[in-house]
């Protein structure tokens, strides 16, 4: 009753689903690719709809016209996040950038983002994603069946070298990280389900408790991967990174430059998020990638085609971008193809808003969903299919000119819309370019074969994990080395990213007291990179 009251005079509720009483419309939306079927309803209620849940209203949005009028173009009132009921000061607490709500901490902490990104190309950060792909690659050669543990390693290894100038805090990254995914995830930890659990008093919550343990944990190592840096900075021996260039304009004679980027522990925070973000995310459409090579053999032939073509047996650097428009097309397709965030990042209403004569009521979740407007017919003809052809072959909506340039990630709509668009742009750019294109040099990715039979062993088409980022059930499949002279420069390249400082020449990083806390909860890769582990977290 109250809530048609509100509804200006002529303005009509949007379509959607109805909902039971008091719950609303939870008891047939699926665990797992919850996706498919906000997609479905698409169909039948049109680009954008809603339905209630636990009293929240959901307003979903499978059209990226639809998406920019709101998000972009309305951004002033559409910026805002909603509570996460597992995590519920997630608005407000400063922690994680991305989670903020839109208050005056995510305003300058976003800035300060946009710093670290753009002075990170200026200094020497681009080596780290490239020795970084050349370890990968090695152990991708020794056992393509670990593919989860090695994909894991190199994301979170990577982007440890972009934050802190060393790759020794990357498995406890990856142990943090993976359990906060589960505590914002709509369909993780329970009380994002059944969003009454949050009241749940923290001394007999199960889920306060593991989430109150897990964030200690991280709180202690972002505190002590900054000490180590402002120690190396000190001893003059700090190697390149986000959270060395915020120390050194600290240290700026200008009193108004010190003064601009705020405190350590608001970089602390900032840079984490930033190590999160890439240790979560860049893992799904490197995956995703090889399952596309097991069912797309012909794009795996033109793909190396093209890199022999242009590189005459070179392995893909980035410098040779501008010449290798398909390998760009491919990061991009596979990307469109399978929707690493398939249900967006939620954004929140302020303010009550009416579009095309439908009412949005203020404080209404708003989702721009990945997978739906990935799958629009009029912009991407016969949407199922893995075809980067569209991004490069004139004859497709997608097109664009100059191919030195085009395709290009930047202003995709699956890195969101509006002033909260993704600020990881480029390093997802780099490390999906460096290892598509190495692994494509590297390696023919095909089915595997039952030796007793030889038939083919089949390969999932869709079948991926259920939480905010999606990533694809493990598969087998063999990644054959393309000649004995590729494994033997894919050796040496690895044995020279070995040699780097920050491979354990340098006095590094003494991460002890975490192996003295986890100890054998995880697998701490500095001890033997081929060996061990206790299996990915996909
Ligand atoms: C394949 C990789 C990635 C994908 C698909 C992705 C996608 C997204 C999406 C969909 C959003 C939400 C946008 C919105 O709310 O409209 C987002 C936000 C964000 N991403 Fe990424 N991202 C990726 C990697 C990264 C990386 C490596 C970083 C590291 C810096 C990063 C940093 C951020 C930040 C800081 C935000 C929050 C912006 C804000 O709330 O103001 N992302 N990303």
């Amino acid at each position: 009753y109250f809530k048609r009251q509100r509804r200006p005079p002529g303005a009509r509720p949007l379509p959607g689903p109805r909902g039971l009483p008091f719950i609303g419309r939870v008891h047939d939306i699926p665990s797992k690719e919850s996706w498919v079927k906000f997609y479905e309803w698409s169909k039948t209620y049109g680009p954008i709809y809603q339905m209630e849940i636990f009293g929240t209203v959901h307003v979903w949005i499978s059209s990226e016209e639809v998406a920019h009028d709101l998000l972009s173009k309305r951004a002033t009132i559409y910026s805002d996040r909603p509570m996460i009921p597992n995590l519920p000061d997630n608005r407000t607490s400063g922690d994680y950038l991305a989670l903020l709500g839109r208050t005056d901490t995510w305003k300058s902490q976003r800035k300060l983002c946009n710093h670290l990104m753009h002075a990170s190309t200026l200094a020497s950060l681009h080596s780290y994603p490239t020795l970084e792909r050349d370890r990968f690659l090695y152990l991708m050669c020794q056992d393509p069946s670990r593919y989860l543990e090695w994909i894991e390693q190199f994301t979170s290894r990577t982007v440890s070298r972009l934050c802190w100038g060393t790759a020794r805090p990357a498995q406890v990254l990856r142990h943090t990280t993976f359990g906060l995914l589960e505590t914002i995830s709509p369909s993780g930890a329970l009380p994002n389900v059944m969003s009454f659990l949050r009241h749940v008093p923290a001394a007999i919550s199960p889920w306060k408790k593991k989430e109150s343990a897990r964030h200690a944990l991280e709180d202690r190592l972002f505190h002590a991967n900054v000490g180590f840096v402002a120690q190396s900075l000190a001893e003059n021996r700090a190697r390149p990174s986000f959270i060395r260039t915020f120390l050194e304009t600290k240290n700026s004679p200008d009193e108004r430059v010190r003064a601009r980027w705020g405190e350590q522990a608001e970089a602390m925070h900032v840079v984490g998020l930033m190590a999160i973000a890439g240790a979560l995310t860049i893992g799904s459409p490197i995956q995703s990638f090889l399952l596309a090579m097991c069912h797309y053999p012909e794009w795996q032939r033109k793909l190396q085609d093209e890199i022999d073509g242009v590189l005459e047996g070179r392995c893909p650097q980035w410098e040779d971008r501008e010449e290798l428009p398909l390998l760009r097309a491919v990061v991009k397709e596979v990307i469109r193809w399978r929707p690493p965030v398939p249900t967006g990042i939620p954004h929140a209403i302020e303010k009550d808003d009416v579009y095309n004569g439908y009412f949005i009521p203020a404080g209404a979740t708003i989702h721009a969903l990945e997978w739906g407007i990935t799958r629009d017919e009029s912009r991407y003809p016969d949407a199922e299919a893995f075809n980067p052809g569209r991004w490069i072959d004139p004859s497709f909506p997608t097109y664009r000119e100059p191919l030195t340039q085009y395709p290009n990630l930047s202003g995709f709509s699956q890195f969101g819309f509006g002033r909260r668009t993704c600020q990881g742009v480029p390093i997802v750019e780099q490390d999906l370019f460096l290892t598509m294109g190495g692994m494509a040099w590297a390696f023919d990715i095909r089915k595997k074969r039952d030796p007793a039979t030889g038939a083919e062993i089949p390969v999932h088409w869709n079948d991926y994990t259920p939480l905010l980022i999606a990533k694809p059930a493990w598969f087998p499949f063999d990644a054959v080395p393309r000649s004995p002279e590729k494994v033997g420069r894919m050796r040496e390249m690895y044995v020279a990213a070995r040699e780097q400082p920050g491979a354990g020449q340098n006095v590094d990083m003494d991460i002890s007291q975490f192996r003295a806390d986890l100890g054998d909860q995880i697998y701490f890769d500095d001890v033997a990179d081929a060996g061990g582990g206790l299996g990915s977290h996909n």
